[in-house]
């Protein structure tokens, strides 16, 4: 059998003589085709000389295909969005993003970002991210940096970052004012006096609502109270400053006295630290920030819809300027749990890492686990803006993930379980260059050389112990492909552990046609990666593969709690997997894709600092296997890579 070998003259020489016997005849089509294999040729002699510093086409990486995205502004040029703006078409936009900083943010209020700031930047008008700052208890200093980083990968800039406590001076003066107009008066109601005045069906409070006896305080009375409050002589919950709104008289539970400010004695506010002992309540604070920042749209989720009538009664009452609100569905994903509270519990209980872990919805989460800021834009957009809440199976995200990735990231191949595979008929020091194509259906993402050895392996799962005539990959005396490879392998014979019962080694000859025969195509093709110390191949890794953290749809209404729906398989570690050279390459021209919130051109930050992609940014398909990016805890020595989504949808839940 001839064996295909890089012995005797080089392959330099060898096209070179095939071109020069070809010239009489050739023929443009020939001569472009020549070409290219003189220069494959010495592209090859180069690689095989100096190992893993293999010639480079260093093409920038590619932008997102307008096939695989829709029009990014769909979700302002049409629908529940482009009415809002028909309703108040202001010449200048003024939106805000108002989290409350007082956990991570998740994937749903990236839809609330996307709003918020792709409706300003649609219309040429500015987005403020407002810290709703006016609970001291919840709030802590990690979110708010958190926070902004968030939206900087996310793409976008706030206009100004501006925190409901920088108007706390201006709200006091403004609840005086409302005060004095008699809009609202010193409540002494404990709790269940408060719930007891809102009537009901309930056996308990079978009666209709009425008003609390504080209401009809003299003006006085109440301005001198307030100021007590303020002043200390009152302890938390022993008074409140109760806004006098329509005396109970709608059905609107958001018209029913609300409470504007609060007693919060500690601890010491972030910003103003101890200067205050009473905070405004959201329903005083938003609609006069919103105000005070002359937002033309205030835009907000459905829970709120019953606050727009409390929202412009307050602006009127104070006589301020009033913004329009307006509320659209809520972005929910089942099949996981967004809740702060019980995520916290995750945490803490060491179920997953932290409130990063790959398994998780919140954004750092996706973020980690190598989902593309890009992807989960065009995700919101394509699921559109209405008033419907949507509720949106975590498999649909991932399908939204995958087919951006598609076209977005390169390939190269990965066996995350290997068996060694020597193939006996081959010499120890055969060494041939085969070339992979990052990009199949993105030529300009370039290609890369890697070598292929007597040594190889494959994965785990394309081997069987016996062959049968359903499988179509390796067993022994059957035969299978090798992906970029011109001949198929085929088996010979296997080794076993006896202990473990799992193969150790494969024992195959590659099937080189003898002169005269023809090449028989393989059935199928297999992933491979080569051993060849020379060239640095392959290349170890730790590869991480996420299953959903919850065996059902709902894990919040799984009984005794959510805790007892947590799949023991969610994380599987693959801790001796094997990348093919084609990685280095691949993380040094990240990010991919190379995209608005992650480009490493000098973009500014939301501090102006400039942006430095993460190692979540070195993505890829790893070829027959799923989509992969670079973990945040890879060191010098230890390659981490988490699956971002499979190549198709999973199977299903666990049992
Ligand atoms: N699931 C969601 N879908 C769309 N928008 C959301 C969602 N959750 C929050 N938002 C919006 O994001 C903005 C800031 O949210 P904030 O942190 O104050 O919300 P939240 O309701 O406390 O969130 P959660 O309790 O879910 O963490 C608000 O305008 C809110 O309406
Ligand atoms: N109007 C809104 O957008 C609400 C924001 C507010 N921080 C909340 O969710 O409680």
């Amino acid at each position: 059998m001839a064996e295909p070998s890089n012995e005797g003259s080089s392959m330099v020489d060898k096209v070179k003589e095939k071109v020069e016997d070809a010239l009489p005849t050739r023929s443009k089509k020939q001569e472009k085709k020549d070409k290219k294999a003189a220069e494959k040729a010495v592209k090859k002699e180069q690689y095989a000389k100096e190992g893993s510093a293999a010639p480079k086409k260093a093409p920038k990486a590619v932008s997102i295909e307008p096939t695989v995205v829709r029009d990014p502004d769909a979700m302002f040029k049409e629908g529940w969005l482009d009415e809002v703006r028909k309703e108040r078409p202001a010449k200048d936009v003024y939106t805000r993003f108002p989290p409350e900083p007082n956990g991570y943010l998740h994937i749903g209020h990236s839809k609330a970002i996307a709003v918020n700031f792709g409706f300003a930047r649609y219309h040429g008008g500015k987005c403020y991210l407002r810290f709703d700052d006016t609970n001291p208890e919840a709030e802590e200093e990690k979110f708010f940096s958190a926070i902004e980083d968030i939206i900087a990968w996310l793409g976008f800039k706030p206009y100004k970052i501006t925190y409901s406590s920088d108007n706390f001076d201006r709200l006091y003066d403004l609840a005086e004012k409302l005060i004095l107009r008699d809009g609202a008066y010193i409540c002494e109601c404990n709790d269940e006096q408060i719930k007891d005045q809102r009537g009901g069906t309930d056996e308990k409070n079978k009666h209709p609502r009425y008003a609390c006896k504080h209401r009809d305080r003299p003006v006085d009375e109440s301005l001198a109270e307030f100021r007590a409050m303020r002043d200390g002589k009152y302890k938390p919950k022993e008074a409140f400053l109760r806004m006098k709104q329509d005396d109970f008289k709608t059905g609107n539970p958001q018209m029913w006295d609300l409470a504007a400010y609060r007693i919060i004695d500690e601890p010491a506010h972030h910003r103003t630290g101890k200067k205050w002992r009473i905070y405004p309540t959201y329903d005083f604070t938003h609609c006069l920030c919103d105000s005070f920042e002359g937002i033309t749209h205030s835009l907000c989720t459905v829970e709120f819809i019953n606050s727009r009538e409390s929202y412009e009664w307050l602006c009127d009452a104070v006589e301020v300027y009033k913004p329009m609100q307006r509320e659209y569905g809520r972005l929910n994903l089942t099949g996981t749990i967004m809740s702060k509270r019980k995520i916290a519990r995750l945490v803490k209980e060491g179920k997953v890492f932290d409130w990063d872990d790959p398994r998780l919805y919140t954004l750092v989460a996706l973020r980690r686990r190598g989902v593309p800021p890009g992807a989960i834009l065009s995700f919101v957009n394509e699921l559109g803006v209405t008033t419907a809440r949507s509720n949106i199976q975590t498999v649909r995200f991932e399908s939204s993930v995958r087919k951006y990735l598609e076209m977005t990231v390169p390939r190269l191949m990965v066996v995350i379980d290997p068996i060694k595979v020597i193939i006996d008929n081959l010499p120890e020091d055969y060494v041939e260059e085969v070339e992979n194509t990052f990009g199949p259906k993105n030529v300009e993402m370039g290609s890369h050389m890697l070598p292929f050895t007597r040594t190889v392996y494959i994965e785990r799962d394309d081997f069987r112990e016996t062959a049968s005539k359903d499988f179509f990959r390796l067993a022994p005396g059957a035969s299978v492909g090798l992906l970029k490879v011109t001949y198929p392998i085929t088996c010979t014979s296997f080794k076993k552990d006896d202990a473990t019962g799992l193969v150790t080694e494969i024992r195959a000859t590659l099937d080189t046609p003898a002169e005269g025969e023809t090449f028989k195509k393989p059935k199928s093709y297999i992933h491979w990666v080569a051993e060849s110390p020379k060239h640095n191949s392959p290349v170890k890794v730790d590869a991480r593969v996420f299953n959903p953290l919850f065996k059902s749809e709902n894990p919040e209404t799984v009984e005794p709690d959510f805790m007892a729906d947590i799949r023991e398989d969610s994380l599987v570690t693959y801790s001796n997997a094997l990348a093919e050279v084609g990685l280095t390459e691949i993380q040094r021209r990240a990010p991919w894709p190379e995209e608005a919130g992650e480009a490493n051109d000098g973009a500014e930050g939301a501090h102006g600092e400039v942006k430095k992609p993460g190692p979540e940014s070195v993505r890829f398909q790893a070829m027959r296997v799923g989509y992969f990016c670079m973990d945040k805890e890879t060191t010098a020595d230890k390659i981490i890579l988490n699956r971002i989504v499979g190549l198709k949808e999973d199977s299903g839940k666990a049992a």
